[in-house]
């Protein structure tokens, strides 16, 4: 589909049984790979991400059965390092599957290459490669870029001392933690400069544990991990409700609505379920239950000055929410907007201001000041599933047409119909 035109919409109703965690469902999956047993997966994401991260499984050898209507995966693990041999991994633009796979692969034995769509050998992995090579690994870069295509020629981790540099993705560093149980003695990663987006690392060390594997954590900036330490496949193991994939629901209803989302609730391990709270400091009221999370709308929204670097992909829907708010909205400490899905600062400033908003970009912020009327324009989505579901919600203040919507397949890619069965 070319483009969707979103009709004006006067307010958004109803509950939504959320698409599993993309984060959750891909590190589900390699510890579920690399962990001993036979283990079922249930509400796992069925989304471009989450398959090229199947797929690696299956081109691996790894016993693994799917069932995507019921969102079940049944694996018989490898009690240890994913197989040996000679194999070529494509993993489209999922940095889950690219930045785990890359470091966990390293354990095994064989040559292997990682690689991605046009936009992720664009995605720096420097930081990571660096990583690696500091604990002897060969792995090198097909083109000279700092950027996948990875060539590695496995023979094992050591384990040993290394440092990442922190501050442009936690990926890194969750792709470090993960493998390092498999190395022959213990790892220990001190982390350069400030770690950014900690609570996907929180979530990583979190899953480690419900499989087996303890992680000492200082601080965020030492992490050691004793080695070898098995992982050990529970017999079942549920995946939350996407946070991210929620939000636009949510950011919707503090506008003008009342949505209550069931998947993902107080107790979530994903930091970006404080996206409702952030909602409730703009005026809208806002309910976390064991798990649902519930937002209505309570009349005015305020602008407001936040670091969202605690949640990197629902500062995005906090963007267009902007544009309903009373008063400037600044968004902080979000530098690293800029090595995702696509330029995303700009992307983000360019667009709101097509819609009419003044914007004052920044190198790790974003300024916004919203029209007094929305423009009925046409949004470019920049191959951006969080472009085109974020951008939606400007329909509750105007015609709106979204280019390439289905781009959502990324990671939501039934988001325009379960949009559909809620607007008023
Ligand atoms: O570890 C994860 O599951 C993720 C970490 C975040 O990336 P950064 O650490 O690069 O901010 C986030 O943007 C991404 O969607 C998922
Ligand atoms: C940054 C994102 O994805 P990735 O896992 O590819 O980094 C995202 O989903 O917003």
């Amino acid at each position: 589909m070319e483009k969707i035109t979103l009709p004006k919409i006067s307010s958004i109703q109803g509950t939504v049984k959320l698409p599993g965690s993309k984060s959750i469902s891909n590190r589900s999956l390699l510890l579920a790979a690399l962990g001993e047993g036979q283990i079922t997966l249930e509400n796992v994401l069925s989304s471009n991400d989450v398959d090229r991260m199947f797929e690696a499984l299956q081109t691996l050898n790894i016993p693994c059965s799917r069932n995507v209507e019921e969102r079940t995966v049944e694996l018989q693990g490898c009690a240890g390092p994913l197989p040996n041999g000679d194999f070529n991994l494509y993993l489209e633009n999922a940095g889950t599957a690219v930045r785990s796979m890359s470091a966990a692969i390293c354990a095994s034995k064989g040559n292997y290459v990682i690689d991605g769509n046009a936009r992720m050998r664009e995605r720096p992995i420097k930081d990571l490669v660096d990583a690696l090579q500091k604990l002897n690994i060969d792995i090198s870069y097909e083109f000279n870029t700092d950027c996948p295509p990875l060539n590695i020629k496995a023979n094992g981790i050591k384990g040993g001392v290394t440092s990442v540099n922190g501050s442009v993705s936690s990926q890194y560093i969750t792709a470090l933690l993960l493998a390092s149980p498999l190395a022959e003695d213990t790892v220990t990663i001190n982390i350069d400069g400030e770690l950014t987006s900690k609570p996907y690392v929180d979530m990583t060390i979190g899953l480690m544990k419900k499989f087996g594997v303890d992680v000492t954590n200082d601080n965020y900036q030492t992490f050691t991990v004793p080695a070898p330490q098995k992982y050990i496949n529970p017999c079942n193991f549920i995946v939350e409700g996407d946070a991210g994939s929620a939000s636009y629901f949510l950011g919707a209803a503090a506008i003008n609505g009342h949505v209550k989302v069931y998947g993902c609730g107080k107790d979530s391990i994903q930091g970006e379920s404080g996206f409702a709270g952030v909602m409730g400091q703009m005026g809208a009221e806002v309910t976390y239950g064991d798990n649902f999370i519930e937002v209505k709308s309570n009349g005015t929204l305020n602008g407001i000055d936040i670091d969202m670097n605690t949640m990197t992909d629902t500062g995005m829907t906090l963007a267009v929410v902007a544009m309903f708010a009373k008063g400037t909205t600044t968004i902080r400490n979000i530098a690293n907007w800029q090595v995702k899905e696509t330029e995303r600062i700009t992307a983000v400033a360019t667009e709101l201001k097509r819609a009419g908003a003044s914007v004052e970009e920044g190198p790790d912020y974003l300024v916004i000041n919203p029209p007094e009327k929305i423009l009925n324009c046409e949004i470019e989505t920049y191959d951006d599933h969080r472009m085109a579901m974020a951008f939606a919600i400007l329909s509750l203040g105007t015609e709106i047409t979204i280019l390439d919507p289905l781009c959502c397949k990324k990671t939501f890619p039934d988001y325009f119909t379960v949009r559909e069965g809620l607007v008023k």
